[in-house]
């Protein structure tokens, strides 16, 4: 196991960012933590990365605990914070070469694992960080958490705020550092980033709602999901809602996601009663279940 996180807690006073989570990661595995702002995730990954202590519960960390061998990890991983974590006002290759020099490394020593990432911010090596566009930012700043070969990698929000474009070239990068062997712990709140992981885990108020792929995730939904849709999409999602069968309505994308409590729902009989309440251009269609589903689902 390359991760192993058992009855962990945290508290800060009243706030419980962190209750009973337990959790294990295998070796080489590409595994996702998936929640909103205030999940836990950072909470968590301090806790992991020796930064923070917590109340409860015990972790290791490539074999090694987080409390008693905090510094054998600290050398065997990396972290890319979710806040920019670079100093801003050194420049490209001197923030790789302050990273490196920490952990007794240099550059060239380790350069074929970050080579992939590291050319396409090299021809701004003399730039400034705090002067780099957000994707190139999260690009040094992965360089920096792999200078030193880590075992494993935990990546902290690291698409947050990045354009859909930078978004899918970062998850590729991802997947070849995991066929180089690197353990990776990713905290997302993309839920279409959640299909691209081995596993996930989803969290919500400090606790884990689900733990499995994100194929079985999905198969496990327990019903059938429509996409309503009508000229007045808030009077629409109104009246789903006072309907006396609704099992869930809310929003999704251009259209309105609806459950029925009945396993013999008719869609007929739901439309009659929305257009008994004035509402026009009626659409509804059954459609697939998505991870955001399952988490509205559980988060009910
Ligand atoms: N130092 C702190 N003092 C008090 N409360 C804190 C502290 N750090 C986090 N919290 C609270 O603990 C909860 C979990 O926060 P955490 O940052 O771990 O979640 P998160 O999922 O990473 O969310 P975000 O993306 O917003 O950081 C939140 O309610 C947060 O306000």
């Amino acid at each position: 196991m390359s991760i192993s996180v058992s009855n962990i807690s945290k508290s800060y006073d009243a706030v419980k960012a962190l209750q009973d989570i337990s959790f294990e990661v295998k070796s080489g595995e590409l595994f996702g933590l998936i929640g909103p702002d205030g999940a836990g995730k950072t909470s968590l990954f301090r806790i992991l990365t020796t930064l923070l202590l917590a109340n409860e519960g015990t972790a290791t960390v490539a074999g090694f605990d987080v409390v008693k061998d905090y510094k054998k990890i600290r050398n065997s991983v990396g972290y890319m914070p979710g806040k920019f974590s670079l100093y801003q006002d050194l420049t490209v290759e001197e923030n790789l070469t302050f990273f490196a020099t920490t952990f007794g490394t240099t550059i060239q020593e380790n350069y074929d694992l970050i080579q992939e990432i590291y050319v396409q911010i090299e021809p701004f090596k003399n730039r400034r960080a705090g002067k780099l566009s957000g994707g190139m930012k999260q690009k040094l700043a992965l360089c920096c958490a792999l200078i030193h070969k880590p075992k494993v990698l935990f990546l902290d929000e690291p698409t947050t705020g990045v354009d859909p474009v930078s978004r899918k070239e970062f998850w590729e990068m991802l997947k070849r550092l995991q066929q180089k062997g690197i353990t990776i712990l990713v905290s997302t709140p993309y839920m279409d980033e959640a299909a691209l992981c081995d596993r996930i885990a989803l969290i919500q108020d400090g606790k884990i709602l689900q733990i499995d792929t994100p194929q079985a995730i999905v198969k496990h939904y327990p019903k059938q999901i429509y996409n309503v849709s009508a000229t007045n999409t808030y009077e629409l999602t109104n009246a789903l809602k006072a309907y006396e069968y609704s099992h869930s309505v809310y929003p999704f994308g251009e259209f309105v996601h609806y459950t029925d409590q009945r396993s013999d729902f008719n869609p007929t009989e739901l439309k009659a009663y929305l257009e008994s309440k004035n509402l026009s251009d009626l659409v509804i269609e059954k459609t697939k279940v998505t991870i955001e589903d399952t988490f509205m689902e559980l988060a009910k």
